[in-house]
């Protein structure tokens, strides 16, 4: 089993995102008056209720639930794509050390996701556009993170290309042209141009062929290896899950229901719904 530091590098606690008002009846601790997510007294749906958890230097962290648990919504506030209603968010990085960056500058947090994250979107369209070369897809990200030296942002550019396996000769191509195993291999690529500590993935194997889905992967298993990145990722599929995370977060209703080592998870789920989950996969 790997061995992690023992300092998070990312942490969160009790992020709460809520659509609607809120009242004394879900307004209580536990939200007891809640219907899975949703506040029957005055509509309000709580996306996301009072999520906890870390992630630590080179891990994985996978996050399983099925549609409207909440993982999007997750995965969106913590790259600053919602606002959250309550909870804190800390990167154990010298820049940020300290500071609940839910509540800084929107500048700040530009600069975070410029500087510190990478996303893959599970839709291509979100990450990349479609009009410029694979290469200055690249090089938009680059720029972001402070890239001006056409030749080292071009040579990076290439590299990572190349550790994405899109082939050199197809590199001023834009992506509108390639299937959707490379548009997601040139999402990763551009992801990690800003050496990112920490990578976010959104269900990044569905829809994809079942072989192409394994080809990407194996990708992120070689990145995990190699670069040593963190990673956050979200996925509806536990056989996606099975293969990635070193350890596992079940969402159910916006809430966070077990957690534990991936392995653990699968010989011993705890929760009715994790135990469906894992039967599923047999
Ligand atoms: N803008 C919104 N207004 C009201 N409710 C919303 C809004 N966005 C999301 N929700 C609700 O929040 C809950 C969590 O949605 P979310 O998309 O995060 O779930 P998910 O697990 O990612 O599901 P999926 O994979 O289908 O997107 C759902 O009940 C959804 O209906």
């Amino acid at each position: 089993m790997q061995r992690f530091e023992e300092r998070p590098l990312l942490e969160v606690e009790n992020l709460t995102k809520q659509y609607g008002p809120g009242c004394d009846e879900c307004g209580q601790p536990g939200r007891p008056g809640l219907i899975k997510n949703y506040c029957p007294s005055c509509g309000t749906v709580y996306a996301c209720s009072d999520v906890s958890l870390d992630v630590f230097p080179g891990e994985i962290l996978g996050i399983v639930g099925e549609s409207g648990s909440g993982k999007s919504t997750l995965m969106q506030c913590l790259y600053f794509d919602q606002e959250v209603t309550a909870g804190t968010l800390t990167i154990s990085d010298p820049e940020l050390a300290g500071e609940n960056l839910f509540g800084v500058s929107s500048q700040r947090k530009r600069y975070i996701r410029n500087h510190k994250y990478g996303m893959v979107y599970q839709n291509p369209v979100k990450g990349l556009r479609m009009d410029f070369s694979a290469i200055s897809n690249i090089a938009e990200k680059q720029i972001a993170a402070g890239g001006r030296h056409v030749g080292n942002m071009q040579s990076a550019g290439e590299r990572l290309l190349d550790v994405v396996s899109i082939p050199l000769f197809r590199m001023k191509e834009e992506p509108r042209n390639f299937s959707g195993g490379m548009q997601q291999r040139v999402q990763i690529a551009k992801a990690l141009s800003n050496d990112p500590p920490i990578l976010f993935l959104d269900e990044v194997t569905t829809g994809l062929d079942l072989s192409v889905q394994a080809a990407v992967i194996d990708l992120i298993k070689q990145i995990q290896r190699d670069l040593g990145i963190s990673m956050i990722v979200v996925s509806h599929d536990l056989a996606v899950i099975r293969m990635l995370a070193d350890r596992t977060l079940v969402m159910l209703n916006g809430r966070v229901i077990e957690s534990g080592l991936t392995d653990q998870i699968l010989e011993d789920p705890h929760h009715a719904y994790t135990q469906q989950l894992v039967y599923s996969l047999l």
